[in-house]
This record gives structure tokens, sequence and C-alpha cells, in this order.
């Protein structure tokens, strides 16, 4: 999406052909840097430090990772052990142990001179695939919007809730939750997005509203625990999520504070949908119940990066020290409160038989 005017992906090949570029989200929204990653640890520490973030887009880092890796060493012990590293940057979003699947394929019979350049075409693929997919996500998820706008008064926004931040900069363009109300807002649909915060990391503050500020769409940050209280006075028409891990059985984990906003949706009757691209579906699962959730570091509870009014931008604690903290980064929405999967082949059920409807392949 853009920035400033100008068009950007959250991650692209240098022009020197033998390093990555990617945003630094970590800087967001107060300052826009670029990073650069040369080496395999380069991108495996992005990952793990949220330089880079968003199941597809950690994918996609995972990908490149791969390719760094191969022009230190294209051996089969390297490439092993390179997998294996970047496997255990993050361990609840799926798309980084399908996208290592994908590389892992993509070179691991050819002969070790031919491997980097097969490494960067598929890396490549992956990304330029993720783009694709996410605007089918939107184009399936438009139909959604269109319909709850067609029952509102003419010029009224329709209301969407949305957590953390499942957009452009959580994939490598477009965003799954977000993808549907761009185009939305593009069609001259009005909308609305009630953007939560999301703590501790504030994707949503930091970034959901930074990407829809920067592309005009109307939206208000409301603190996570806000949710509940605007659906019971009928201010959300509908709440579009992304995910980091679908099971077959239709489970979804997503950022912490996800299932109590899918259990505020079910007892206020609001619609509460999930996009997501085929590469979160676990279908090694079947129970969202062992999903792995991270745990981060408690810092990331106590203390609080921000701006002073020089703009001088400072970490701040916001605890008395020595205070315990936890720190789950996810959490599990059973797929009994969720309405609808948003995915690039369509909408479907919640359900096994909702996702073999849609990826007949699986079944
Ligand atoms: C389109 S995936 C977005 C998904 O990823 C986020 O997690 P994190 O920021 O920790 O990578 C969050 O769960 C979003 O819904």
């Amino acid at each position: 999406m853009k920035i400033n005017g100008r068009h950007y992906r959250t991650i692209w090949r240098a022009e020197d052909g033998e390093s990555v570029e990617i945003i630094d989200q970590t800087r967001l929204p107060h300052e826009f840097e670029t990073a650069t990653l040369r080496t395999l640890e380069d991108a495996g520490r992005a990952i793990l430090t949220m330089q880079v973030r968003g199941a597809p887009l950690i994918g996609a880092t995972a990908a490149y990772g791969v390719c760094l890796a191969l022009q230190e060493d294209a051996s089969d012990e390297a490439v092993d052990a390179a997998i294996a590293y970047l496997a255990k940057q993050r361990p609840t979003a799926v798309n980084l142990r399908w996208a290592l699947d994908q590389m892992r394929k993509a070179i691991q019979n050819l002969p070790r001179e031919e491997r980097l350049a097969a490494a960067y075409k598929r890396a490549a693929e992956i990304c330029d695939e993720d783009v694709e997919t996410c605007r089918l996500i939107g184009t399936h998820g438009l139909k959604i919007i269109e319909e709850i706008a067609s029952r509102k008064a003419p010029g009224e926004p329709v209301n969407i809730l949305t957590h953390c931040n499942a957009g452009w900069i959580a994939c490598v363009d477009w965003g799954t939750a977000t993808a549907p109300i761009y185009m939305a807002h593009d069609k001259g649909i009005p909308v609305h997005v009630w953007v939560d915060e999301t703590r501790p990391r504030n994707q949503g503050a930091a970034l959901t509203a930074f990407e829809l500020g920067a592309h005009g769409v109307p939206h208000t940050i409301i603190v996570d625990n806000a949710g509940g209280h605007l659906m019971q006075h009928g201010k959300v028409d509908v709440c579009i999520v992304g995910t980091d891990r679908v099971t077959a059985n239709g489970d979804v984990a997503n950022k912490i504070g996800t299932y109590l906003k899918a259990l505020a949706a079910k007892d206020n009757n609001v619609p509460f949908y999930v996009a997501l691209p085929h590469t979160t579906i676990d279908w090694t699962l079947n129970d969202g119940r062992i999903i792995p959730i991270e745990e981060r570091p408690v810092d990331e509870v106590l203390k609080m990066p921000g701006r002073l009014a020089d703009g001088t931008v400072v970490t701040v604690e916001i605890a008395a020290p020595g205070s315990p903290a936890g720190n789950p980064a996810f959490d599990v929405t059973p797929a009994r409160l969720v309405t609808g999967l948003i995915t690039e082949r369509g909408i479907c059920e919640a359900t096994s038989d909702g996702l073999a409807s849609l990826y007949s392949e699986k079944k």
C-alpha cells in the first residue's frame, strides 16, 4: 500500500540481489524506517523481535531467510540448520512452517549450485502469491460489507471492529482483515473502523491506525476492553479479524484478546468473521486447544514505547519496579464463535465441512 504517496510492499529483494529490505515495524508509527537483512540471523532476529510480524509476512521473511542462508552455504546440512533455526523464532503462526516447507521442496532435489537461484525464485513467488491471495480475500470480504451497507441509511458508515493488525503491514500487501475494508472504501462505501489498540504491543494503535490513516479510511482507536460495550450499544455492525493459525475444524488462533471479542460478538449477535489465506490453515490439527501459544517477554507488558512532545521516542515503565507479569501473545477462538472464514477461495463456515468445501483437495 502507499506511504506518503509511494507504494510499498513490506518486504523486497534489494537491488544488490543478495540482501532483503523490510519495513522495520518496531519503529512505527513514530518513525518510518526500512532495514536490510543480509544474513540468516538478520532474518531470524527480524521475526523474533517483530521488526516484521503478521503470519503471512513472517512466512515471507523466513523464505528470504533461507535464501540468505544459502548465500553462505548451500549444503543439505546448512539448509536443515537454517530451516530449524527460522522455525523456532515464533511458534504460533503456521505460515512460518508452511513457507519453510515450500522452500525445502523448491531446493532439496537440486544440485547445490542451482539452489540459490531456485530459492530466491520461490521466495519471490511466495510474496507475489500472498499479494494476490490477500486481494482475493478482499474481493470476497467486500460482499459482507456491501450487504451490511445495503441495510444502512445512505451515507451511514458500516462500523467494523478489528483486533491487532491484520493489515497490509502484516502481509506483503493488502492485508487480510483490512483488504475488504480498503476495497469498500475505494469503492465509495462509507466505512468506519473501530481499532482495538491491542495491548501489550499495541499493533492496533501503532500499525492498523497508521495504515488506515495513510489510506484515508475513517477509524477510531479504542482500548481493548471497549469493544463489548460498543457492541452492546449497537455501534459495531461486524467484526473482521486476522489469524495466525486456523485448524482444519475451524478453531482460530489470533492475537490475545480475540477470544473475548468473539464472546462479546456472540452475546450481541454481531457477525464475527476471520480473514485468512490458505497458508494460515493447519490441516494437521483438528483442535485449536493444541495450537502452541507464544509466551513473549514480560517487558512488553511492563514497558511501553512512546514519543515525547519534542519528538524523541522513549520507552517507559508502566508498573512498579519488580512487578511480575505474564504475556501470552495469542488465544484460541473456538469455531462455534466464528460466523465465517473469509479466504481467497470464498467465504465458508468455520467447520471441517466448510473448509473442505473450498479446499476439496485437502479432504
Ligand atoms: C494477517 S496475520 C495477522 C495476525 O498476526 C498478528 O500477530 P503478531 O503481530 O504477533 O505477528 C495478529 O495475531 C494478527 O491478527
